[in-house]
């Protein structure tokens, strides 16, 4: 088994200016979201240490907990990085470190991955001259601060940046042409959004575990963040992204989007919010998610689940949904960890999705006709057939997804990273004789 991360995180208070409680709630509920257990939290008011960030004192306190990690509320000069992981020997971190680690951890796709790296390495290049140039001076070789850096690496940050690029160019293609293609299979997207550390994850495992997952389609292993779901008698993807936080850095900001971009394409949000927030920052935290939200571009239906209601009483709960009143369209009450609420959310989730028809289709009863019926199975669901002189199959699905899948057209060549089991069902051979021979027409 893999030992805990373990960290302690250091909050100077300015003299003139008290620190806000929610910014000590966020800086633990981030290293916590990175995976790092806190040992310990240490307070100092006083003003900007040059070399440590805080006294002496205080962070040999905060080192003598024998942490993996000293997080620093305070955002550190490359000189303090370097300061302080050469006197104490724990590698130090800031608020701006910690997010990246988040985002590292949790970007799925390639671009999301590589947009992270460039993030990264745009905003350690400056750290990592400045350090080289102090260890030239330093006569202690060897430190390992931010990061192992070899003396020579800032001269590669610069190619390794540029080579990013040009491969960041020819991702964002692969992934407008992968959503488009699943939408043309009838796939309802439904995705995971909210603040970090909400529950969305656990959410996410919940779902798929407990709405069936629909094992025989060919999404199901699209990727570690995007599940195929068959809840009741409707079928979607589900997807999970990476949370909100408050005040992102600039530099993050193209990283954060690009893990953000199913949210963009998706048929319907889930805004998670952790109902056990304390009262003050709810608000606040729910309303920057929707800033978000509408930031990138999405203006899907949202259902507003409020989770984590097992940290707190019913009372409680009743108040928090009133405060939220006019910020949570569609609030269902649920405990991911539970397993609590999550029939009422299912209803809440089939109810807000483009709503399905029902068709009659009559196929003529050839080879074409069956290579026919099996791409309908793809993106319907079939509700009763008959085989006669003709089959005759009653479906449900999306008008304009069944209507495609009739005239056999748009298909794509084969694709990239899905994993499509539909090719076989209909060569191209296999198409419609007629062009446009039954169409759907809704009887
Ligand atoms: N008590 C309680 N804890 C929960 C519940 N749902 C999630 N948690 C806990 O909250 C923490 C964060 O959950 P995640 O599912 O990782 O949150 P997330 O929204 O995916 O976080 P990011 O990916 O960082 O944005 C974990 O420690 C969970 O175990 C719940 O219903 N009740
Ligand atoms: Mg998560």
């Amino acid at each position: 088994m893999r030992r805990e991360k373990t960290a302690v995180l250091l909050f100077r208070e300015d003299p003139r200016e008290d620190l806000r409680p929610e910014e000590v709630t966020e800086l633990r509920g981030l290293a916590e979201a990175a995976g790092y257990t806190v040992l310990a939290e240490v307070f100092q008011r006083r003003g900007r240490d040059r070399r440590f960030q805080l006294g002496r004192g205080k962070v040999v306190e905060a080192a003598s907990l024998g942490p993996d990690k000293l997080i620093f509320n305070e955002p550190l000069s490359p000189g303090q990085i370097f300061n302080i992981g050469k006197e104490f020997e724990i590698p130090p971190m800031d608020r701006f470190n910690l997010i990246l680690e988040i985002f590292a951890s949790r970007a799925s796709t390639r671009e999301a991955k590589l947009q992270v790296e460039l993030a990264r390495l745009s905003y350690e290049a400056p750290f990592v001259r400045t350090i080289e140039s102090l260890k030239k001076l330093s006569e202690r070789p060897g430190y390992r601060g931010s990061g192992s850096y070899d003396v020579s690496m800032y001269r590669d940050i610069k190619g390794r940046m540029a080579k990013i690029r040009a491969e960041l160019r020819a991702v964002e293609e692969t992934g407008v042409r992968r959503r488009e293609r699943r939408r043309k299979l009838g796939f309802d997207l439904v995705a995971l959004a909210g603040y970090t550390n909400a529950g969305k994850s656990t959410l996410f495992n919940r779902l798929a575990e407990e709405a069936v997952a629909a094992k025989d389609q060919p999404f199901t292993t699209l990727s570690p963040t995007t599940r195929a779901v068959a809840a009741r008698d409707r079928r979607f993807l589900l997807t999970d992204t990476v949370g909100f936080i408050d005040d992102l850095p600039l530099f993050l900001i193209k990283a954060f989007r690009s893990t953000l971009a199913e949210i963009v394409e998706a048929d319907l949000v889930l805004l998670v919010v952790d109902l056990s927030d304390p009262p003050e920052v709810l608000r606040e935290r729910v309303a920057s998610c929707h800033g978000a939200l509408w930031d990138c571009g999405c203006y899907a239906p949202l259902v507003s689940v409020l989770n984590k209601v097992d940290l707190i009483t019913p009372e409680e709960a009743e108040e928090r949904c009133r405060l939220l009143e006019d910020l949570a369209p569609t609030p269902v009450l649920v405990s991911a960890r539970e397993g609590l609420g999550l029939e009422a959310l299912l209803d809440a989730i089939l109810e807000k999705l483009p709503p399905l028809e029902e068709f009659l289709v009559r196929l003529p009863a050839s080879e074409a006709g069956m290579g026919q019926l099996s791409r309908l199975y793809e993106v319907a669901e079939p509700l009763e057939v008959r085989y006669g002189e003709e089959v005759e199959v009653l479906l449900r699905g999306r008008r304009e997804i069944v209507a495609k899948a009739l005239r056999g057209a748009e298909r794509p060549e084969a694709d990239q990273d899905m994993d499509d089991r539909s090719g076989a069902a209909t060569a191209p051979e296999a198409r419609p004789p007629k062009p446009g021979d039954p169409p759907p027409d809704g009887e």
